[in-house]
């Protein structure tokens, strides 16, 4: 099936996950923080999570692709592979000696092994030397605990890294450097994996900064996009130009969120249950604000608002009303699950979500208000703040 997706709920046909690996192993109580984890993860338990997180689709007929397969896959294509290595050897902390070091060991690996290497990163003891330093002086001065290849734990949140609008692929462009390598990853899949020929990309990842997480297609032809902690206003102005220009939309709700980790996204507190209806986090359901850009009559985009979000993006997709899943919680409740990523939930259909278990009363809601709930468990998949939407980048999506 060739890529499609104009809405958050229609039913989805094929989804791109990554199941979590050795990259996991790599947090430790020093480098958590900065790898974005805000604990340490069990990384057998994360697995079978996740493996069960494959299964709710698999079992409801999604077609589950992996990153992991799919590199590898990808990294059997001579230039892929001549281009991934060179954008790990590029970096500027290896100097000469080590960079060579390190060429040798990554030239030897299968694609296999080498994608397993591109996602897990390379430890200092891993890097195999014989005779006398022939790391050079940067080996020799590296703290044991540094890593010559960065690991990418938070390729586990594939949400981020690319997103479909339509026909067409925008490879994000992520703003925290723990993250930055991913995309060199998703890229290297589009452009060069065969089943991806001909992938026509609405974004790139060196224009300005946007995530993922932060878009929402709210129906076809209207976009929102949060700009807060990831995504910048000059990444939403640029998204909202490229996508109005391959004709993708008609309308883009740019939304400011909080720049706070545990609002890091716009889908950490908002996503779509059905063609009409968002769940969303009471906390600021009502203070949440959206300006609208459309195209103006020179052809630049122009902007109107703020207004009420709800009302902005009612309007936008022409209902007469968004219906909010109102959680009806109270403020500490709903805090605690929407850091534990209750209002991440991924449709699989309309009124059918994937939400973590954990959120007992969010989950309990949004049965009450007529959505089913699959629920799945996220003890240790949660610990990198990302939910069922995060862990999940849909390639196809029937049309509603
Ligand atoms: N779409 C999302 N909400 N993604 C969550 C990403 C979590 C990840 N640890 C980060 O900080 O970047």
């Amino acid at each position: 099936m060739t890529p499609y997706v104009d809405s958050e709920v229609g039913r989805l046909g094929t989804v791109v996950l990554h199941r979590p690996g050795r990259e996991l192993t790599r947090l430790t109580p020093r480098n958590n923080d900065s790898l974005l984890f805000d604990a340490i993860p069990w990384v057998g338990r994360a697995q079978e999570e996740h493996d069960a997180f494959a299964a709710a689709l698999t079992e409801r007929g999604v077609e589950v692709l992996y990153i992991g397969t799919l590199l590898a896959e990808t990294l059997a294509v001579p230039d892929a592979r001549a281009e991934l290595t060179e954008q790990v050897l590029r970096d500027r902390r290896l100097g000469d000696t080590l960079r060579r070091r390190v060429s040798d060991h990554l030239a030897q690996l299968d694609p296999t092994g080498l994608a397993d290497v591109l996602i897990a990163g390379l430890a200092h003891e891993e890097l195999r030397t014989s005779g006398d330093r022939p790391g050079g002086l940067v080996y020799t001065l590296m703290d044991r605990h540094d890593f010559v290849i960065d690991p990418l734990p938070n390729l586990l949140f594939t949400r981020d890294s690319s997103v479909w609008i339509r026909d067409r692929v925008a490879v994000t462009s992520l703003a925290m450097p723990a993250r930055l390598r991913e995309t060199t990853l998703t890229d290297a899949i589009y452009r060069h994996h065969p089943r991806f020929g001909g992938t026509k990309f609405v974004y790139r990842p060196e224009l300005e900064h946007v995530e993922g997480g932060d878009v929402l297609l709210l129906a076809p032809g209207v976009l929102a996009v949060g700009v807060g902690e990831r995504t910048t206003p000059a990444g939403a102005e640029r998204l909202a130009r490229q996508a109005f220009a391959d004709g993708l939309a008609h309308t883009v709700l740019v939304v400011p969120v909080a720049q706070e980790r545990a609002t890091m996204h716009l889908d950490t507190v908002c996503t779509m249950v059905d063609a009409d209806a968002v769940l969303m986090y009471p906390n600021i359901a009502d203070t949440l604000s959206a300006y609208t850009v459309v195209v103006g009559p020179d052809g630049e985009p122009a902007v109107a608002g703020p207004a009420p979000f709800l009302r902005a993006a009612a309007d936008a997709m022409e209902l007469a009303e968004l219906r909010v899943i109102d959680t009806g919680l109270d403020p500490v409740t709903a805090e605690r699950e929407q850091w534990d990523d209750g209002n991440n939930t991924l449709a699989i259909a309309p009124r059918l979500c994937i939400g973590y278990e954990r959120n007992v009363e969010t989950n309990a809601q949004l049965e009450r208000a007529g959505i089913e709930v699959i629920p799945i468990a996220g003890s240790e998949l949660g610990s990198g703040r990302g939910g069922p939407r995060c862990m999940s980048c849909p390639l196809v999506r029937e049309p509603l």
